[in-house]
């Protein structure tokens, strides 16, 4: 293995590691700064950092199939490591290409293979899991990442945290007591840089999404609610649980309910639906932090979906926090919906269907306009829209997108599907509903790891386009 010590002190002789002062990207001021950076111009320290890289994924038995430097300090790392090990590497963009094949991750690899992420050093673990998260979205497994120096400032917890776990080649105070020891620095030196990481012990992962709209610019309760869980859980994820059985809706629940932020239901194409179903799906979503969308899409006149929504077996608004509703009746549909969301006594949102996924259906523009202007004028009620795309440019009304797959398509009656990098980064969706291809897959829980990551990435990508 290679010698630490050599390493460490070969880094600093090259200028990887400065002591001084230096505003970090977080704004916050730091007596050391590293920058592993002019590694490629120092092919010999190149290579020692990759021996070391390789060396710590050997003795942690670290089994992997692809390898993928977070862009772009890594790059030169993992690929040094590629060339010496024989293991193939994978790269992922940073900027999504608008043209060609639109891969974010290139190379070649196939969903289910395992990825180790190599970065240079790690601080809250922010970046690596920027790009855990676009490699899962391709299907890639990675439950591993290999950096050279820990900051010690919270990064490892914030990885094991999100199921990644971290191995180094040595922490920062491993590394100020050989600089100190080497007569690199004065030991003074040394105490007041760890005095700084005393006072810095644990950076968060910053929420990156800066999304259209956040938490506190939403007027609406719901509205607040679902972006506080979105970014908390870092998924723009909507299930549609479009089973006929109550227990087997549970079962699904229990196995992706930490991945989502909202679970949708027909009620009325479930064949055993109670009183207790209802208890049951809110206990899960209050377990696991998601919400409940009854996906009865009203569409009567106002006094008639009063006793829809509150009445009948299903008694939607007293467990509900969305439902949603056509704009065909006119306003009295929301108004009848307003009152009894009221008589409920619970906060809930309404989404109007302003566009439908399936193919031939007779929703043309103006009708998607005057849904526009109904929202606008019932926004204590009115969150947003089921669309294809951004329907407003303030921001303030969401969209929410069914016919989602990860591979564009269709299905025999009229279902039509397009990705998530599509819906959100090209169409300007805010969450995907995704059903059968979750509920429908073999593992379940591993497709709606799939569509979140993707849904995640594609979400994050595009609101660091619009900045
Ligand atoms: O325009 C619409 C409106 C609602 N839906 C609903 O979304 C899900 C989609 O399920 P998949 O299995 O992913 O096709 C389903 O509950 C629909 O009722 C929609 O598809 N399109």
């Amino acid at each position: 293995m290679e010698d630490t010590e050599s390493l460490i002190l070969q880094l600093f002789d090259v200028g990887a590691v400065k002591f001084g002062r230096f505003t970090l990207k977080s704004g916050i001021e730091s007596p050391l700064y590293v920058d592993l950076r002019v590694t490629v111009s120092h092919p010999p320290v190149l290579e020692a950092v990759a021996r070391r890289l390789s060396a710590v994924l050997e003795a942690a038995q670290c089994e992997y199939d692809v390898l993928c430097g977070v862009p772009y300090t890594a790059l030169p790392f993992a690929t040094v490591m590629s060339v010496r090990s024989g293991k193939p590497m994978v790269m992922r963009r940073k900027e999504s290409k608008a043209y060609g094949l639109k891969r974010s991750v290139e190379g070649a690899y196939a969903a289910g293979q395992r990825c180790v992420v190599v970065e240079d050093l790690v601080t809250s673990g922010a970046s690596i899991l920027e790009t855990v998260e676009a490699l899962q979205a391709e299907g890639l497994q990675v439950d591993g990442a290999v950096a050279l120096l820990d900051r010690q400032q919270g990064g490892s917890v914030n990885l094991s945290q999100r199921g990644v776990r971290l191995h180094t080649a040595f922490g920062m105070e491993d590394m100020l007591r050989v600089l100190v020891r080497a007569s690199r620095i004065e030991s003074t030196v040394a105490q007041s840089v760890m005095e700084f990481m005393g006072a810095n012990r644990t950076v968060p992962v910053p929420v990156t999404v800066r999304c259209r709209w956040g938490a506190a610019a939403a007027a609406h309760p719901v509205a607040q609610r679902l972006l506080a869980i979105r970014d908390a859980k870092r998924s723009n994820l909507c299930v549609a649980a479009d089973l006929c059985d109550a227990a087997d809706i549970m079962r699904l629940c229990e196995q992706i309910g930490p991945l989502i932020c909202v679970l949708k239901v027909h009620a009325d194409t479930v064949d055993n639906w109670t009183a207790e179903t209802a208890s049951a799906l809110r206990a899960a979503a209050d377990r696991h932090n998601f919400l409940l969308f009854e996906d009865r899409k009203f569409a009567d006149i106002g006094h008639t979906v009063v006793c829809q929504a509150s009445g009948g077996v299903h008694r939607i608004v007293a467990w509900a926090d969305l439902i949603n509703a056509h704009g065909i009746p006119g306003r009295g549909v929301v108004d009848g919906l307003r009152q009894a969301c009221q008589a409920s006594g619970r906060a809930v949102g309404l989404l109007l269907v302003a566009q439908m996924s399936s193919k031939g259906n007779l929703i043309d523009s103006a009708y998607t306009e005057r849904c526009l202007a109904m929202a606008r004028e019932a926004r204590d009620l009115c969150i947003g829209f089921i669309a294809q795309e951004r329907l407003d440019d303030t921001g303030e009304l969401l969209v929410m997108t069914p016919g989602v797959q990860l591979a564009a398509g269709g299905d025999a009656l009229g279902q039509q599907y397009n990705t998530p990098a599509d819906v959100i980064g090209c169409r300007g969706a805010d969450f995907i509903i995704v059903g059968r291809g979750i509920y429908g897959a073999t593992d379940p829980c591993q497709a709606a790891r799939a569509y979140q990551a993707a849904g995640w990435a594609a979400l994050t990508d595009a609101s660091s386009r619009a900045r």
